[in-house]
């Protein structure tokens, strides 16, 4: 039997609203045990940091650079994730001892698959000096170095979980809607198909923030008091990114914001919840095959308006669509566990990606190794 390590993903994502931190035993393959999951919210003033930190990550051209007030957010953020640590093992009464390897996603500041550059922030030397467990982070590099992407990453992940449904005869689609959505088909022979399908949360919240202060739509009410109005959704879905064979990762800032006067609050939540929904179906024209289940995960499951446009337009398909609750799994841990999972698999040297997950030219592994 393959070694079962304990492991502990650490991920804080595109909508930049803090740190998940989740527990995973798994032999990186087949094995998957579940653990507890804790969500660390980030207080305003370090989302405002973290802001900062995508503007000055704008400019740069190596993964690699850091000019000085970035490498301080740097270590900011990395020492938080220590806390966030150091609270999950406190509040579930275990020690650093127990665990065999943390999975660092970092902060993801600046992605532009197209000239083959992805930077995530944080510190896997500080991280693991701190909390005294060994860190597998920078997991997205090496895919791109042989031709991928760069993400999705999850969908490694996400194939392991999919066992019940191909036991099923089922082909079986799980959507992340994070700040940016992604979808991973697992065919009924197994086959994995993954990519970035279009904007999340990312331009709801946006919205939200920009003409109340809040910082997203909370059940999507907000929205659910609005209509479409169909020259701003084109605006976004008549993107080229829905168009051509090549499907291509996104960066936080590939859609730009509405402007603050174009609508209404209540219509612009409704417009772009109407946008994420269909960014999804739009995308989704491009799996194999029209999948019998779509498993949604991630925040903007949360929003009622936008799960409501992506059930009738997917139903509307021929597919029903769970939640990753309805389906068994934990939708707000699930990307947490993922990082976990890949940290194991790259003890391993197992792959991380897949030409059909990320496009690279063969599986490969990835990630580096820090000690304390
Ligand atoms: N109760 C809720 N109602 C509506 N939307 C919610 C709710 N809770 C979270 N969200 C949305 O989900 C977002 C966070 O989702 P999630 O944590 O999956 O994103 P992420 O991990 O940052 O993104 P990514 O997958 O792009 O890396 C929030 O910014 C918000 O828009
Ligand atoms: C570069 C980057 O951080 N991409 C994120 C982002 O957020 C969602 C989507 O875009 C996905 O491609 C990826 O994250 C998930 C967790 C992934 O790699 O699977």
């Amino acid at each position: 039997m393959d070694l079962v390590r304990t492991a502990i993903g650490l991920m804080s994502g595109t909508s930049m609203d803090g740190i998940d931190v989740a527990l995973v035993r798994t032999d990186g393959r087949g094995f998957i045990e579940r653990g507890p999951f804790l969500g660390r919210p980030y207080e305003p003033e370090f989302r405002e940091r973290l802001k900062r930190a995508l503007d000055l990550a704008r400019p740069l051209h190596h993964r690699s650079e850091r000019p000085a007030e970035l490498r301080d957010i740097e270590l900011e953020l990395t020492l938080r994730h220590a806390i966030a640590v150091t609270a999950f093992l406190e509040r579930f009464g275990l020690s650093a001892d127990a665990v065999d390897v943390l999975g660092f996603h970092g902060q993801t500041v600046l992605h532009r698959p197209d000239e083959g550059l992805t930077i995530q922030i944080g510190d896997g030397g500080v991280l693991a000096r701190r909390t005294g467990i060994s860190v597998v982070y920078d997991m997205r590099a090496n895919d791109m170095v042989h031709g991928g992407q760069g993400a999705p990453l999850v969908p490694a992940y996400h194939a392991a979980l999919a066992g019940k449904f191909q036991q099923a005869g089922q082909a079986v689609c799980f959507v992340n809607i994070g700040g940016i959505s992604n979808l991973t088909f697992i065919g009924t022979d197994g086959r994995i198909v993954a990519f970035d399908s279009g904007p999340g949360n990312t331009l709801i919240d946006q919205w939200v923030e920009m003409q109340t202060g809040r910082t997203y739509d909370p059940g999507g009410e907000i929205g659910g008091r609005g209509k479409v109005v169909t020259a701003l959704a084109d605006r976004y879905l008549q993107s080229p990114f829905f168009r051509g064979n090549v499907r291509r990762s996104l960066d936080r800032g590939d859609f730009a914001p509405l402007r603050s006067d174009e609508a209404s609050l209540e219509d612009g939540a409704r417009t772009l919840a109407h946008v994420a929904a269909a960014s999804i179906v739009k995308s989704a024209r491009f799996l194999p095959e029209t999948p019998s289940t779509y498993v949604v995960c991630g925040g903007g499951r949360l929003n009622a308006t936008l799960m409501a446009e992506f059930s009738a337009m997917a139903e509307g398909l021929g597919s029903r669509v769970l939640s990753a609750e309805e389906a068994g799994f934990d939708g707000d841990a699930m990307e947490a566990e993922a990082w976990a999972y890949l940290a194991v698999r790259s003890l391993d040297g197992l792959p991380l990606t897949f030409p059909g997950t990320t496009g690279v030219s063969a599986p490969v592994s990835g990630g580096v190794l820090a000690t304390p």
